[in-house]
Formats: C-alpha cells, structure tokens, sequence
C-alpha cells in the first residue's frame, strides 16, 4: 500500500496546521476567562458581581431554547349524563377508531384487544401514549381513565401551541373525514323500493363500478370528477342556499348501461338507493312523505321518467290549478276508489322537482337524484331547463373503447387478432353494450367468444344495409 508523500498532498498539512492554531487561540481564551472569573471574584465588591451573574443567566435564558409551550384538547367520552339518558360524544368514537389504524403494536408497552372473530380492534390502556404525525407535526394522544378506573373515559390530544391552529381546524377535521370514509367503504348498501307511503329494502350488492361500466372514457372521467366535487362542496351548497344535491339524466337506447350507471355511482359513493316508483305514489302529499323519509347519503332514482311526466304534464299542471284542491288526490291513502289513473297523474312534474328543492334545501343532507329516460326528446322541458338537472348523460351505442372495457371484464385481454376487425365494424354497426356483453358471455374461451361476436356484428351490418336497401 502506499501512502501519499507529503509533497504529493501539501493540503492536508496545512490542515493540521490551521486546526493546531485553533486549538492554541481556543485554550488562550479559556485560559483568559477562567483568569479573568478569578481576578473579578478577587476584585470585584459581592454586590457587582452578584449583579454580573443575574446578567449573565439573563443572556443565557434568552440565547438558550425554552420548552416549547404545550396545549390539551381533552375528548371526553360523555358529553353528558343525566339519571335518564347517558349522552356519548361520537367524536370519542371516530378517534378511537382513527387511533386503532394508527397504533403502532411494537412501540406499546400495553396494548387493549377488543372485537369478535377475526376482526380485532387495538387501543391504548389508560394512562398509555401515542404519537401519531400530522403534515409533519407530531401530536400525542393519551388515555385517560375515568373516576374509578371504570375504562378510559377521554382521550387527550396535546401538541405546541403554536400548532393549535392547525390541530383544531385541520387535523381533528381529518380525523372526521378519515373515519367516515372507511365507515362508507364497508357499508353494506341496500336497495329501497316505495311501497305505499314508506320504503321497504334489501341488500343491494351489483357488481358494477365504472371499471367495469363500458361508456364513453370522457364521459366517465366527467362523471367521476363531478361526483367527487359534489361530495366535497358541503359548505359551498350551504353559503349558496341551494340544497346539497346533484342531479343527473341518463338518457340512451335501451340496454347501453343506464341501470348500470346508477348502480356504479351508487357503488362509487356508497350511498343507499331509492328506487321510486311514481305509479305507486298517489299524490304530491304521499310523494312528499316518501321523499322526507329519505335519509342523507341517498339516491333517488326515477327510471324511465318519460312514462311518468309527458311532454303536456305542464299543461296538465295548469289545469290542475284551476280545480279544487281535492281533485289531485290530496286525501286518504288507503280510500280505495281511486282509480289508477288519477293515481299516476296526481303527482306533477313540477311538484316533485319542486318539493326536492324544497324539502331537501332545509335538511343539509347530501343526495343524489337520478332519472332515466329511453326516450329525452319527449321529456318535459322544465326538466330540461339548465339548472334543473346538473349533467345530462348520455349513454350510447358500444364504441371501441367501450368494448375494449367489456373485453378486459370479461376475458382480461387487452388485444387480440380479432380486435381490428371488431373495432372497423363497431364504427359502422349500432349495436348496444348490453347486446356485446351477451355475445362475449356465451364461451368461456375469448377466441370463441370474439369470433362469435364478429359474426354478430356481420349479420348485424349486412341486416342494415338489407333494410336500408328495402
Ligand atoms: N355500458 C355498459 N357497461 C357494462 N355493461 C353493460 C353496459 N350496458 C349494458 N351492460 C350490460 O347489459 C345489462 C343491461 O344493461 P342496463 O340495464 O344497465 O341497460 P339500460 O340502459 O339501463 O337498459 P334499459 O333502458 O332497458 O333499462 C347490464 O346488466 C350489463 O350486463
């Protein structure tokens, strides 16, 4: 090995030299200010140096860092107790649910096990610590047992105070949010149905979400993006005064998704659906009742609204209004002479869309309402009206991207040989997502099932130009 000679690496000398003159000037003034201490203790009258020391400490306390401030938001439990009803604070119950997906079970000296089954629930023991990181900040929340130990009784939230902007306005809120997100992920949704004037519901478990749903990719982004915009606009819809609703039209021939797309919004919010039947609604009084009984986080779905309010429903409005009150049904529910068809017209166009925005303005509650329609040109043109419905959306014929969706949902392929033709004859045949759905279902093994549908599409278009030519 050699080493470098000391003409070679002059730098290194004059390195040592630099720190050896450094060390020299550093002890000399040690040296001075232990000389100079002595010769003041021996010098200096008791009192002046007295008041020396205190000026010192007062320099050293402003140069040395303090103990950053602390503060406490204490979550108790029990907003109140009286001999009759126990009042909990559900805020207790998010930061628990919060804190137990951020315990961290190595760092726990004693960790608490609650759940059944394999769903097992951590939490500190009372008088435990954790620490949990918000935007960089670390705040520390402690258990805090009750009087008599009976269980902890609140939870203690501390940081710097000079976080305590941002721990009241920004991360309790996310805390909020956090839970209530996972809570609506593993909701189980259900379907409702309007049977005389209340809801009646089952489970509602579709499986389509817009991964699977074939539609235009644009349409969908735009879908999606407004959905999420809506969740977020809580305070916006309040500072407005309008109620906190979106409302969509689907519209499109007969089998390219529309059901579908309301099962995947339904799925993507997680919120219930109310399917509303207007038949089986006899009058604005009874619809109103219904539309009470809805809960926030809830869809409203009007299918095929052109069967329930013709073009000439306005006019209908307008006669209405000329007759007694009690023409529109406004009686009692169960009187059994009213026909059928006084049933379906009792209830108005302009009454529903009116007791939404009306009803709903009130409650704060977030809501959805869906209509579909086969058929918008005969569409009431109050419905149509900009502002009425928030977005008009179309569902049309099986496009090329559309198919590719069908084809990874179903085969998991992303191309094949047979993909050019089926995408030449997708832009020459109408043919609906419902109609290349069934073609692809009918074999397990995509060559067959894609060749299949080729021959579809073939006799598809071979049997329009036939009917064009007729
Ligand atoms: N866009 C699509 N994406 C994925 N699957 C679809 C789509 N359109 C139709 N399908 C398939 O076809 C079936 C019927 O479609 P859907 O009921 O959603 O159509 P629709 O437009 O609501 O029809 P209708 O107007 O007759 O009620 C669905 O269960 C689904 O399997």
């Amino acid at each position: 090995m050699e080493f470098p000679s000391a003409a070679s690496s002059p730098s290194i000398y004059k390195l040592v030299d630099t720190y050896k003159k450094a060390a020299a000037t550093a002890a000399s003034v040690t040296a001075y200010a232990v000389l100079a201490r002595g010769m003041a203790r021996e010098l200096l009258p008791p009192d002046l140096c007295a008041a020396v020391r205190w000026g010192a400490s007062l320099v050293r306390g402003h140069l040395e860092p303090r103990p950053a401030e602390r503060r406490t938001v204490v979550v108790k439990r029990m907003e109140g107790c009286t001999i009759n009803c126990v009042k909990f604070n559900s805020l207790y119950d998010d930061v628990s649910e919060y804190l137990a997906t951020r315990i961290d079970p190595q760092s726990m000296r004693r960790l608490c096990l609650s759940g059944t089954g394999a769903r097992k629930v951590m939490s500190m023991d009372s008088g435990d610590s954790m620490t949990d990181v918000f935007e960089g900040v670390q705040f520390t929340w402690t258990s805090v047992s009750g009087e008599g130990h009976r269980g902890p009784e609140s939870l203690e939230l501390t940081f710097d105070a000079q976080h305590t902007g941002m721990a009241l306005g920004r991360y309790v809120p996310s805390i909020t949010a956090a839970v209530e997100q996972v809570r609506r992920r593993d909701r189980a949704l259900k379907i409702f149905m309007n049977e005389g004037l209340s809801w009646s519901g089952i489970s509602h478990d579709h499986p389509a979400t817009f991964d699977t749903l074939a539609m235009d990719p644009l349409t969908k982004q735009a879908v999606i993006a407004d959905l999420d915009r809506f969740l977020k606009r809580k305070e916006y819809y309040r500072r407005i005064g309008k109620a906190w609703k979106r409302g969509y039209l689907l519209y499109g021939p007969p089998g390219t998704g529309k059901s579908s797309l309301v099962a995947a919004v339904a799925n993507y919010l997680r919120f219930n659906l109310y399917d509303l039947d207007l038949s089986e609604v006899g009058y604005n009084a009874a619809l109103q009742k219904l539309l009470i009984g809805m809960p926030n986080r809830s869809i409203l779905v009007i299918e095929d609204i052109d069967c329930c309010f013709s073009a000439t429903s306005r006019e209908d409005d307008k006669e209405r209004k000329t007759l007694p009150r009690a023409n529109y049904g406004h009686g009692d529910d169960d009187s059994e002479d009213r026909s059928n068809t006084v049933r379906c017209i009792s209830i108005t166009l302009s009454g529903l869309l009116n007791f939404i925005d009306g009803l709903w303005s009130t409650s704060g509650k977030e809501r959805v309402i869906i209509f579909t329609t086969n058929y918008k040109d005969r569409l009431d043109p109050a419905l149509l009206r900009p502002g009425r419905m928030d977005m008009h959306i179309y569902m049309g014929y099986c496009g090329w991207e559309a198919f590719r969706t069908l084809a990874r949902n179903y085969f998991v392929v992303d191309d094949h040989s047979l993909f050019p033709e089926i995408q030449e004859l997708l832009a020459e045949v109408e043919v609906t997502p419902a109609e290349v759905s069934e073609m692809l279902l009918r074999n397990e093994d995509a060559d067959v099932a894609l060749l299949g549908l080729v021959e579809f599409l073939t006799a598809k278009k071979q049997g329009e130009k036939d009917s064009v030519k007729a």
